[in-house]
Formats: structure tokens, C-alpha cells, sequence
């Protein structure tokens, strides 16, 4: 029989597009997805926590990370550095869980080379104005590294035509919905192949 193996979802858009907000409501619907906690160089803002938004690392402790191959995929971003722990995902997706990974879009084409069975998943904002908005509204950023983010916003975007979806996030519920229809649909699809790779197999053993 076909050994069940999780499915790896990767989250990717702009800086303040809205995919941690997305994804926490998104969580609260659906209890089975595990989220992969990444590493960052970047001060903690107000509000976060360590080991709960991301693990905060000295550059020297993220270059560690990467001279052992611990990381999936890092990339440097506006001059932080983030990445995701390796063991964790490879562990979840070997146990059968799904993972769920909100990373930018250098590493999630990291991803897609090593990992292509994943699926991957694009948040566009309504407009770049509204995009700009929500970067200040949110209040966490200086105007100059606001400006730096939506330089690389306008990069970002044009590399949606590699994800599988794109998602509009203008309202978080149909945003959210999205997603969710997005994860109910490739369980469908990896149920399927199951079914008829076990089948064959039943067929081949008679
Ligand atoms: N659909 C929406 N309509 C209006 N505001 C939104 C919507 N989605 C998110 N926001 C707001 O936009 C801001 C940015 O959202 P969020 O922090 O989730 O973005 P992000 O893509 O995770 O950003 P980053 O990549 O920088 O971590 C937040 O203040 C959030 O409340
Ligand atoms: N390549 C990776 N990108 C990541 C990871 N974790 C978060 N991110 C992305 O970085 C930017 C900036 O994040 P912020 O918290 O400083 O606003 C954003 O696009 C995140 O999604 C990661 O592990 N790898």
C-alpha cells in the first residue's frame, strides 16, 4: 500500500499583502495543517514572540544554520535574513501531516526546485496603492524600509506565474475561503491517486 505522506503548502506575496493574517484565520478553520515556524536575523517587533512568530538568530547562528544544511530554503530579504528548519518539515511530511510554509519568493522557488511536489500558493493585494496602505497601516516598519519593501513587492509580482494559484486577498473571509477550497481540493487529488495507486497494486499482486 501507498504510504499517506503530508502535503507541503507554501504561501508566497508581497510584504504586508496580508498571508500572516490569511494563514492564522485560515488555521482556525482547519486544525490539521502544521505551521512551519521560520528563522530570522530581524528584531522582534512588538507583539511577537520567539518560537511562536519566528526563532530570532544572531547572523553568526543563521550562518550556522546554513553551513549544516539545516535550512529548506533561506533567503536574504531587505537585509534580514529568514529560512526555514529543515527537520521539522521533512519529519511532518514524513509522518503524513500537511505543512504550511508563509515564505517570500526566493525561497519558495528554492522550494519548488527541491520540492515540486508542493503546492504553492500566491497572495496578490487589490491594488499596489491598497498594498501600500496596509504596509503603513500596520504600523511596523520605517517609511524608508517601506519603500524597500514595495521595490520588492513589484518584483515579487511578476513571479506569480510560477505559483499554482493566485489568490486576491481584498476581503480576509474570501481570501481565507479561497485557501481553504485550495487545500480541500488537493486532498481530494491526493486521495485519488492513492486510491488508484493502491487499486493497481491489488490488481498486480492477483
Ligand atoms: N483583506 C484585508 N483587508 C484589509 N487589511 C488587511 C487584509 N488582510 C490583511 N490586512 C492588514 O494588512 C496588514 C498586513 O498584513 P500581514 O501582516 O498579515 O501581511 P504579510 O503579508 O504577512 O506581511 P509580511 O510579509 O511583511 O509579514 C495588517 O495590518 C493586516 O491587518
Ligand atoms: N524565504 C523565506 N522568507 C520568509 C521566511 N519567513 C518569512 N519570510 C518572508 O519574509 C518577508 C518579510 O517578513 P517580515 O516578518 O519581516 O515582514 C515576508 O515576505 C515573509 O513571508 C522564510 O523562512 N523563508
Amino acid at each position: 500500500m501507498i504510504e499517506e505522506k503530508g502535503i507541503l503548502f507554501v504561501l508566497s506575496g508581497p510584504s504586508g499583502v496580508g498571508k500572516g493574517t490569511v494563514r492564522k484565520a485560515l488555521f482556525e478553520q482547519d486544525t490539521n495543517l502544521q505551521y512551519s515556524i521560520s528563522m530570522t536575523t530581524r528584531n522582534i517587533r512588538e507583539g511577537e514572540k520567539d518560537g511562536v512568530d519566528y526563532f530570532y538568530r544572531t547572523h553568526e547562528e543563521f550562518k550556522e544554520m546554513i553551513d549544516t544544511n539545516s535550512l529548506l530554503e533561506y533567503a536574504e530579504y531587505v537585509g534580514n535574513f529568514y529560512g526555514t528548519p529543515r527537520q521539522y518539515v521533512e519529519e511532518m511530511i514524513e509522518a503524513g501531516h500537511d505543512v504550511f510554509l508563509e515564505i517570500e519568493v526566493q525561497g519558495a522557488m528554492q522550494v519548488k526546485k527541491n520540492f515540486p511536489q508542493g503546492v504553492f500558493v500566491f497572495l496578490i493585494p487589490p491594488s499596489l496603492e491598497e498594498l501600500k496602505n496596509r504596509i503603513q497601516d500596520r504600523g511596523t516598519e520605517t517609511e524608508d524600509l517601506i519603500a524597500s519593501r514595495l521595490q520588492e513587492a513589484r518584483k515579487e509580482i511578476e513571479m506569480m506565474e510560477a505559483y499554482d494559484y493566485v489568490v486576491v486577498n481584498d476581503s480576509i473571509d474570501n481570501a481565507v475561503q479561497k485557501v481553504q477550497a485550495i487545500v480541500q481540493s488537493e486532498h481530494c487529488k491526493k486521495e485519488r491517486v492513492a486510491k488508484q495507486y493502491n487499486k493497481a497494486l491489488l490488481e498486480v499482486e492477483k
